[in-house]
């Protein structure tokens, strides 16, 4: 039973999703597809009162009123025939509307779970991952799409079973209700199998989809494809797509066959019901009772009472899309979302579809004034603070506080593994902490945008846009994304002019081969590339920088010069620096090691904090750190002067 109430709120869910889409384009759409299904009914009665005056007019000839009567009935039977097909094709046309704005409703409502809740936990729940997954394959798929544009058809056909269910009932209601009753039945059972089936596909095999859909990917795309060559994986992985797949698709070929005996029951009812009303109407015929005309009327009516009954791959379109649907509401109200977001793109053109508009619950961010050179560098204040990942249940940063004045920079050092990485993501509010507090001017950065916008980050795995350099560099800059001054200053600041004058098309050059006009960087070209993003962001209203490794694939004399040069320019804000290669970061004001403090503690603290000198004169971890690289270094013969890199 809750199978079939649940695919009643899955249509109301539809119906919400179309009214919030496209409200105007969807009631003209219902106009439509009233106007529709009136003209089948009425080309029903047409048919049977012509055939039925046919007889008399025949045989009174050309002239005779019963002539006339059938002329007319004529008239009115083509005239239904002839707008039906009209009045179909404006309902597409008002529906290929309606489809588009579905899309772009639907599409914000999934970009929303993606980057609404600012923290990334929630993407990093592998459950919330694999629905997110599932959704968006099934988006792509196309018979979402169809799914929404066959909905009016769907419903034409059901209002046709309508019509053709009053003719039908005029000449015996309960066999007619009967008849259609069994129709019905059989629609609701399928649809009640079809949805499990789109369940099992979107919740049940979501995993193990994903782990196929991924190997198939490693198969297809281009990052992988040197390595699958190299180490010959082909074979490898075609078997473990295989397994993978047929893995992941047995739950829903066992659900399949096990929920078949209720479509095989409906079927036999339907059956049985259709052929005893039959009968009964060929009782009536041969006992006089039903006039030729009425006879072909019925006929008709109840053949057209299927319209009740499964309408084929248009209603299992719809039911992909509504199952896809109640599980992407689903996800948001389990991320603390609406289900649907409160705004329409109704007023938005239809085409093309583009990204997000700004959301409901997310205050857009009002360009503030920024000032012409620099904004005023941030105070860090952290304080007692605990955090373990959501997959894990030790803590990886446990009571660490730590003070940073304004204007001042820090090199974070220690070794693989101690946290580095993760206390800047809790600097940047990517994770709330479980204990202690976090503020950047008095604000907490995993709760306040203003506060995080103060902030600016390259991490080790910074993203390479395929896009043009104008945007790799301009996205760091918020509100100066167009401000060629801004951009070339923070090109030039990160060492990368040179990389400009090379490019044919210059700051509209996309940084991908994959597009016309396009090039690709080498690592270093995209490093600098990426710290001009950083010090862009200075010029955007950031009062913090922070640049946690993206300078690894620099040699270690550009490394060092980079942080030199990085330090000169940004003199006077606050900059957080993470490497590996101390001598790189030796020239910071204040160098903090973090890494365990006590024995009893899994998470890190902070076990040394000071100078460069002073850190060496204390002869402490740093100094131990320091030495050994230099020494390493100094045997791999290079300059005395430069630290080897881990
Ligand atoms: N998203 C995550 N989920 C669970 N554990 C994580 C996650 N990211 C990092 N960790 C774990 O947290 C610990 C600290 O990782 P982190 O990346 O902060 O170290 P790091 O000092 O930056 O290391 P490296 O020097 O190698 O870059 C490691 O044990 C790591 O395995």
């Amino acid at each position: 039973m809750h199978r079939y109430t649940e695919s009643a709120r899955r249509y109301a869910l539809h119906a919400r999703l179309l009214w919030r889409a496209a409200p105007v384009h969807s009631v003209l759409n219902v106009v439509l597809v009233v106007a529709s299904a009136a003209t089948v009914t009425f080309g029903i009665v047409a048919t049977g009162r012509l055939i039925g005056t046919l007889p008399a007019a025949v045989k009174a000839g050309v002239g005779s009123p019963a002539a006339d009567r059938a002329w007319w009935w004529l008239a009115a039977a083509v005239a239904a025939y002839v707008t039906g097909p009209l009045i179909h094709a404006a309902e597409n046309a008002v529906a290929q509307v309606v489809s588009a704005r579905y899309l772009r409703l639907v599409f914000d409502m999934v970009a929303e779970v993606g980057t609404a809740p600012y923290g990334i936990t929630h993407l990093e729940d592998p459950e919330v991952a694999g629905r997110l997954d599932a959704v968006k394959r099934a988006m792509r798929d196309w018979t979402f799409v169809t799914g929404v544009e066959q909905t009016w058809n769907l419903l034409a056909t059901r209002l046709s079973g309508v019509g053709a269910l009053v003719v039908a009932a005029n000449w015996n209601w309960w066999a007619a209700l009967l008849a259609a009753g069994s129709y019905a039945l059989m629609a609701k059972v399928l649809v009640a199998w079809l949805a499990t089936i789109f369940d099992d596909l979107l919740e049940a095999t979501g995993n193990q989809r994903r782990q196929a859909s991924y190997v198939r990917d490693l198969m297809t795309g281009a990052p992988a494809a040197k390595e699958l060559r190299l180490f010959g994986l082909a074979d490898w992985l075609v078997h473990r797509y295989s397994t993978a797949w047929r893995d992941a698709m047995t739950v829903v070929w066992r659900n399949r066959h096990r929920n078949l005996w209720p479509i095989l029951l409906a079927s036999a009812i339907t059956l049985v019901v259709n052929a005893g009303v039959f009968a009964l109407l060929a009782r009536d015929a041969s006992a006089g009772t039903v006039s030729l005309a009425s006879l072909v009327t019925v006929v008709q009516a109840l053949l057209a009472l299927e319209a009740f009954g499964p309408l084929g791959d248009n209603q299992s379109a719809l039911g992909r899309n509504t199952s896809t649907a109640t599980m992407l509401v689903a996800l948001r109200r389990r991320l603390g979302l609406p289900g649907l977001p409160a705004r329409s793109p109704a007023a938005e053109p239809a085409e093309p579809v583009e990204p997000a508009e700004p959301v409901e619950h997310v205050e857009p961010v009002e360009p503030e004034p920024v000032p012409a050179a620099r904004s005023a560098a941030a105070v860090i204040e952290l304080r007692e603070v605990t955090f373990h990942y959501p997959s894990r249940t030790e803590p990886t940063i446990e009571r660490l506080s730590l003070h940073i004045p304004a204007g001042q920079s820090v090199a974070i050092v220690g070794i693989n593994g101690a946290g580095k990485s993760t206390l800047i993501k809790l600097l940047c509010g990517l994770y709330p902490p479980d204990a202690g507090i976090i503020r950047i001017d008095g604000g907490d950065p995993s709760a306040d945008e203003a506060t995080r916008n103060r902030v600016a980050v390259i991490f080790q795995d910074f993203v390479r846009y395929h896009l043009p350099l104008r945007d790799n560099v301009g996205f760091g800059a918020h509100t100066r994304h167009d401000d060629d001054a801004v951009l070339a200053k923070a090109l030039d600041d990160a060492g990368g002019t040179s990389l400009l004058d090379r490019l044919e098309r210059g700051w509209d050059t996309v940084l991908s081969s994959e597009y016309a006009e396009g090039t690709d960087l080498s690592g270093g070209q995209w490093q600098r590339v990426a710290l001009a993003r950083a010090l862009a962001a200075v010029a955007g209203g950031a009062g913090v920088l922070v640049l946690d490794e993206p300078t690894a694939a620099l040699d270690v004399r550009a490394e060092a010069a980079l942080f030199d040069r990085f330090l000169e320019v940004t003199r006077g804000m606050t900059t957080l620096l993470v490497s590996h290669r101390l001598s790189s970061v030796r020239h910071a004001d204040r160098i903090v090691v973090i890494g365990s403090t006590d024995p009893t503690r899994t998470g890190t603290g902070i076990v040394e904090d000071g100078s460069h000198e002073e850190l060496m004169a204390a002869g402490g971890a740093y100094a131990r750190m320091f030495s050994l690289q230099a020494a390493r270094f100094a045997a791999a013969g290079a300059s005395e002067t430069a630290v080897d890199p881990r």
